[in-house]
């Protein structure tokens, strides 16, 4: 498809980042150029319109580069907007889960009265590596009651298996194999 060929000539390959033997995808090229986003954000909506067949409640973004899609994700879908942060940043009684991602561990926290029981929430994030941020994040969810309708990637590394440990299904605008 176009838009998926467009949006991955924007991307920005840095071996050897943060850690020797990580190739690093930059995504903050295609926020060079307004149209790269518009596309992405029109691609994803689309796709949402597919595939989950209620109204999305709740978007729930991943500090810190799912704060980059969630906002404007959950503006055009009529959603409100909830972030997973990474510890000591969220004020108020907080649900956690600690993970290990592609090059370090941490722990996420979620406001304790973010998510309803039964709302339907879909969960973004820029990329999915080995799945540990994801999952961590679904844990969030799951512990308030939400519905995990689906995770959704603008880029995913297939060799690392992530979405294999994912509680509701994925979908990637960009897959990477190797
Ligand atoms: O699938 P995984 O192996 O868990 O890796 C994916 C996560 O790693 C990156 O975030 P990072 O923690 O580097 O944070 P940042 O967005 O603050 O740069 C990326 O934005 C994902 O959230
Ligand atoms: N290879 C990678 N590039 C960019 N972000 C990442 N997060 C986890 N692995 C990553």
């Amino acid at each position: 498809m176009a838009d998926v060929a467009y949006i991955r000539s924007l991307l920005k390959e840095h071996p050897d980042f943060p850690k020797k033997g990580i190739v690093f995808l930059d995504i903050f090229p295609l926020f060079k150029q307004p149209r790269a986003v518009e596309t992405l954000l029109a691609h994803l909506v689309h796709h949402l319109a597919l595939s989950v067949d209620s109204q999305v409640d709740v978007v729930v973004g991943l500090d810190a580069r799912g704060f980059l899609f969630g906002p404007p994700l959950a503006l055009r879908l009529g959603a409100a907007f909830v972030p997973v942060r990474k510890r000591g940043k969220l004020p108020g009684e907080c649900v956690r889960a600690s993970y290990v991602k592609e090059y370090g561990e941490d722990i996420f926290e979620m406001q304790a009265d973010a998510i309803q029981p039964g709302q339907n929430v879909v969960v973004v994030d820029d990329l999915i590596a080995t799945g540990g941020s994801a999952s961590a994040a679904a844990e969030l969810v799951l512990k308030q009651g939400g519905t995990l309708r689906e995770f959704l990637f603008l880029i995913e590394l297939t060799f690392l298996g992530g979405t294999k440990k994912l509680p509701a299904p994925a979908y990637s605008m960009i897959k990477i194999d190797d």
